[in-house]
């Protein structure tokens, strides 16, 4: 199946999932001289409650942080979506180096980690459903650039241990998401797809302007997951991004001037 590979990766997708080269394919550069300011575009509003943080899993492809989306105690509002979307999951993406890793990159320049945390727009039942809906998910795209190591991380990274290979799940509970997030929501916003197969084109993306700090050791512990089962030939888990896809005519707009 799907992978990071040279014969499963991002360059094979379009073999099984032909929309790899569809209009509005995920991620993006972004180019900001040529992001249009939106003084229409709102404020982006995240309420996330602890509470509903459940369990961090290997899924064979990143790590992910699962919540409870029963009810509307971690939602999106705001921002350039109308309605309330629930979060689901938030993830990561990384490089092999320091020099690469992120999938959206800013005027060409390309950061260690990307975070995605996963909203759908509870106007469909469930994620599932969602999912396949033009309007379906939001997704907010945090860069992580080298800087001093960044305690809001520690606790994720403090799970690995537990998670290193595919398939590998533990409890993970009482972690605001918010503390995540840097000082400032300023955005950029497009419309485009998923950035792993199915590479559906269903997500509203909302990437942040200002990147987090993340430390050369925390990224070395990154670096230490699997992407293979226990048992299996063992693969490091790392360059789980896939590279910016043509823009097609989309305009990225931005939230701030
Ligand atoms: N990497 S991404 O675009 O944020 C993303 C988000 C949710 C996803 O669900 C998926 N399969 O069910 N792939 C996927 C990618
Ligand atoms: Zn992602």
């Amino acid at each position: 199946s799907w992978g990071y590979g040279a014969d499963n990766g991002p360059e094979k997708w379009e073999e099984g999932f032909p929309i790899a080269n569809g209009p509005r394919q995920s991620p993006i550069d972004i180019v900001p001289t040529q992001a249009q300011h939106d003084p229409s575009l709102k404020l982006l509003k995240l309420k996330y409650d602890p509470a509903t943080a459940q369990g961090i899993l290997n899924n064979g492809h990143s790590i992910q942080v699962d919540f409870a989306d029963d009810d509307d105690s971690s939602t999106m509002t705001g921002g350039p979506i109308s309605g309330t979307y629930r979060l689901r999951q938030f993830h990561f993406h990384w490089g092999d180096s320091d020099d690469r890793g992120s999938e959206h990159t800013i005027a060409g320049n390309m950061f260690p980690s990307e975070l995605h945390l996963v909203h759908w727009n509870t106007k469909y039942p469930s994620f599932g459903d969602a999912v396949s809906q033009p309007d379906g998910l939001g997704v907010v795209g945090v860069l992580l650039k080298i800087g001093s190591a960044n305690p809001r991380l520690q606790k994720i990274i403090d799970a690995f241990d537990e998670i290193k290979s595919k398939g590998k799940q533990t409890t993970f509970s009482n972690f605001d998401p918010r503390t995540l997030l840097p000082a400032s929501l300023d955005y950029w916003t497009y419309d485009g797809s998923l950035t792993t197969p199915p590479l559906l084109e269903t997500v509203t993306w909302i990437v942040l302007k200002e990147p987090i700090s993340v430390s050369p050791g925390q990224m070395a512990k990154f670096r230490s997951l699997l992407f293979n089962a226990e048992g299996e030939e063992r693969c490091c888990m790392v360059d789980n991004y896939r590279p910016p896809q043509p823009l097609k005519g989309r305009k990225v707009r931005a939230s701030f001037k």
